[in-house]
């Protein structure tokens, strides 16, 4: 399929196969032309809603010129993009692949008879990383031309060498500016591509079997997007990852407190580097309307209404607001939505800069990816309520107080009713933020209580512009909506001002009205909540509102690990990796992890004659940080199946986590290292997992052996081979010395003479299981179809003529695992 040399005659083919949604004229005539004649993939959906044209036009979100231009982009199927994983041991073959392969065979030829690319870099992102078709997700499934590309997709998609995004979404992450010994903080986290991204950015220059000092905390209040983010992040082989469960409005606090070790298993604390969980990095990708995804979901044109936005301001402002008291001092946060609407947009930022006072400042991001086409946030906006347009919070009629609030509007500004409020009279302005009086940021514009109230349409005083909208018909994307914070002083006590609905008397004092489910934010950091004015300070948790809001939470299936591990172990003799805790729960048993039922809990492993053991078996180096990093999620230590590795800095939050009382749900931790296997006859009963070796490979100095060429892709073709059967008299000397149980295969490219053990960045590895007469592969069948593929390539390289005789054999192989996927 495809390939460099592809025929004139194919090129017009593929052309005739594909919409041309690349090229956009400025003339409005044919735009409408255009719309009429919607796409035909998109036939099945209705892409217009005339309340949407009519909400956004009256929003000015683009000048009234490029309208046109705007729905014609929004009309059209969004082209496919996808990133690099840049921890991956093979990015540079892939970035390779793309450049020199298919950049060139998915050229197609314009009208004019010049070469239009089809996949390029995206210009915006670093090293050439993430890359966009113009083909849309669709075009790739349907057309012909581009299967073998799409395979290609779908392969390195699954193994986690790529991770197919939406472009505009790859950008809130780059505005955090990642370090890798970051402590970062994903508060709304599912499905997961951010989370992954922010992963491969502090795992960027950690060299082979080291473990960068930082770690990502993701969140998800759903559970099951929890387990999808678990198995999205699973790709990603970290040590650096919590998954949490929890409301972000209600993102518990982790103190140190050291009431709570007493009694408890001992914990090696004495020495802990933080005493409370604060993060360097925020990501606040909270959830919205969505209407920036309406190309890629077109569904949304006929959901969409105006009530969406107002519907999701409050939990917006309450979730970007805990991110900010879980901020350290200097560190950045990023709020960000896939979403249009000023409300969910410039609203919350607004109101966040209006709570949080001189602590916190807008960063002007305009210099920074200076490739990446945006415009500035608006300065002005209205609120539409039932249909009406309404520019100040003194329209807002009484019965609709609960729905919309003072903060949706660009002032801030509340109103209390003032005597003969109904008939007409003055309405005066409520105090929106006592002790942030900051006049250069526009906060604190209290009004004189007796000067009457101009109904004039309003604008923010705030730096607004310093928003990153962008919108999709500038660089053909979707439309997103980014704003990147920099705390520069602990919160200030402020007087707090409710964003959810509800009323305010003439005391000046707030009436919540039902907003279910949904506290303030701050109402985790102050003593009383229920009215204005009350005191704010950093972030400190009630122990009482963490059991009262776990209460009612739904049990979460801790153990995500099984979707991969059903596919696993179909490949993997004697392991009895599928007897998980649900088993457990099955019986009736059910699990708890401190304060939280149904979750499994969370363990350091401190079996010593087990972690012995395993050191011993396979030579653990001394130097490899091992004691203290291993975890297990089952209380019954004698039954413990499979052993988790956590970096140094997910080590530290899990013991302060024990000190603070177990306020974290913890949904999945760390790096699966060892599985127990059945067969009694090895020496060590935990086998090293697939995703385990990369990291443990340069830590191990025994178990292991190289093998030539010939041997390794004969054993990835056969999985299981008798060691009469290996063509090197080395290799099957070597691994039948081996002891029995779980070894490491080492591709020996260069049939080398090796003493040592030498690992690089490129070393290709895998873990097979040394048995009474045979080695057994122990990967999964995608891995081996992967290895498989750059095993072929490497073959292609060499001019080795014996070796290139199996090329054929190798191919056919390989896609015989295809099919079987
Ligand atoms: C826009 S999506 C996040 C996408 C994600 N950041 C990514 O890049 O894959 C919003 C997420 O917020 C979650 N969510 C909704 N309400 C939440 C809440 N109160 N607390 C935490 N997460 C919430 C939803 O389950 C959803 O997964």
């Amino acid at each position: 399929m495809g390939g460099r040399g592809r025929s004139r005659t194919q090129r017009k083919h593929f052309a005739q196969n594909r919409e041309n949604n690349w090229k956009y004229t400025n003339n409005d005539s044919e735009h409408q032309q255009n719309r009429e004649n919607t796409n035909s993939t998109w036939k099945s959906f209705v892409t217009q809603n005339l309340a949407f044209e009519q909400y956004y036009k009256e929003q000015g979100i683009v000048p009234p010129e490029e309208w046109g231009t705007f729905m014609d982009c929004l009309q059209s199927e969004l082209p496919a993009a996808f990133r690099i994983n840049s921890s991956s041991q093979c990015y540079l073959e892939i970035q390779a692949k793309l450049e020199n392969d298919f950049m060139k065979s998915l050229q197609e030829e314009g009208t004019d008879g010049s070469e239009v690319v089809a996949i390029k870099p995206l210009p915006w992102y670093p090293e050439n990383l993430a890359w966009q078709s113009t083909f849309s997700r669709k075009q790739l499934r349907k057309n012909k031309i581009l299967e073998r590309f799409h395979e290609f997709l779908k392969l390195q998609n699954e193994i986690g060498n790529i991770t197919r995004q939406e472009a505009v979404s790859m950008v809130p992450p780059l505005f955090l500016n990642v370090r890798p010994d970051d402590f970062i903080l994903d508060m709304c986290a599912a499905p997961g591509s951010k989370t992954f991204q922010l992963l491969e950015m502090i795992h960027h220059s950690a060299e082979p079997g080291s473990v960068p000092g930082g770690m990502v905390l993701a969140n998800d209040v759903d559970v099951q997007r929890c387990n999808l983010l678990i198995h999205q992040t699973k790709r990603m082989s970290t040590a650096n990852l919590i998954v949490t469960n929890h409301e972000a409005q209600h993102f518990p606090s982790c103190h140190l407190n050291r009431s709570y070790a007493k009694g408890s298993e001992p914990r090696e604390t004495k020495e802990l580097d933080i005493d409370q969980l604060l993060f360097d990095r925020v990501l606040c990708d909270v959830p919205c309307s969505g209407d920036g995804t309406l190309r890629k979901a077109p569904d949304i044109w006929r959901r969409w209404n105006a009530g969406m936005g107002n519907g999701l301001h409050g939990l917006q402002v309450q979730i970007a607001m805990r991110g900010m008291s879980l901020l350290k001092v200097g560190g950045r946060m990023v709020y960000s939505t896939c979403s249009m609407n000023p409300i969910e947009n410039e609203a919350v930022v607004a109101e966040i800069l209006r709570r949080c006072g001189s602590s916190v400042e807008l960063v002007d991001v305009s210099i920074e990816l200076p490739q990446l086409a945006r415009r500035p946030g608006l300065k002005r906006w209205k609120v539409q309520d039932k249909g009406m347009w309404l520019t100040s919070f003194s329209e807002v009629h009484d019965s609709r107080r609960a729905a919309v609030v003072p903060g949706m509007f660009p002032s801030g500004i509340g109103y209390v009713d003032a005597p003969g409020h109904g008939d007409g009279a003055r309405r005066s302005h409520l105090p929106d933020n006592g002790s942030n009086d900051d006049s250069q940021n526009g906060i604190g514009m209290v009004q004189d209580p007796a000067t009457p109230t101009i109904l004039a349409e309003e604008a923010s005083t705030l730096p607004l512009e310093r928003c990153v909208r962008i919108v999709p018909h500038d660089q053909n994307s979707g439309a997103f909506f980014i704003a990147v914070f920099h705390k520069l002083s602990p919160l200030p006590v402020i007087q707090k001002k409710p964003c959810w609905p509800g009323k305010m008397t003439s005391t000046g004092n707030f009436q919540s009205q039902s907003f279910p489910k949904v506290k303030d934010i701050n109402a985790d950091e102050v003593e009383q909540v229920d009215s204005v004015g009350n005191q704010l300070s950093e972030a400190t948790m009630d122990d009482a509102d963490i059991l009262e809001n776990g209460k009612d939470e739904a049990p979460l299936d801790a153990d995500c690990t099984k979707i991969l591990d059903e596919k696993r172990l179909q490949f993997e003799p004697s392991s009895d990796g599928r007897a998980g805790p649900e088993l457990v729960r099955g019986r009736g048993k059910l699990q708890t992890q401190g304060r939280w039922r149904g979750v499994d809990p969370i363990l350091f492993y401190r079996d010593e004659a087990a972690v012995g053991q395993i050191k011993a078996f396979y030579g653990i180096k001394e130097s490899f940080p091992f004691k203290g990093h291993l975890i297990v999620r089952n209380s019954d230590i004698s039954h413990v199946k499979r052993v988790y590795y956590v970096s140094k800095s997910v080590k530290e939050v899990l013991e302060l986590n024990f000190l603070a009382g177990e306020q974290l749900k913890i949904a999945a931790v760390g790096l699966k290292m060892f599985e127990r296997q059945k067969d009694v006859s090895a020496q060590c009963v935990f086998r090293i997992t697939s995703e385990g070796l990369p990291l443990l490979l340069p830590h191990i100095t025994k178990q292991i052996v190289y093998a030539s060429p010939v041997d390794f892709k004969d054993l990835l073709q056969y999985k299981s081979i008798k060691f009469g059967d290996f063509g090197d008299s080395e290799f099957r000397e070597k691994a039948s010395k081996l002891q029995f149980g779980c070894c490491a295969v080492i591709l020996n490219k260069d049939n080398k003479t090796l003493s040592e053990p030498q690992v690089d960045a490129s070393t290709i590895s895998i873990g097979c299981w040394r048995g009474r007469n045979s080695v057994t592969v122990m990967v999964i069948e995608l891995d081996i179809q992967e290895l498989l593929e750059r095993i072929l390539m490497y073959l292609e390289e060499d001019s080795d003529s014996s070796l290139l005789e199996n090329k054929s054999l190798i191919t056919a192989e390989a896609d015989k695992i295809v099919k079987a996927d």
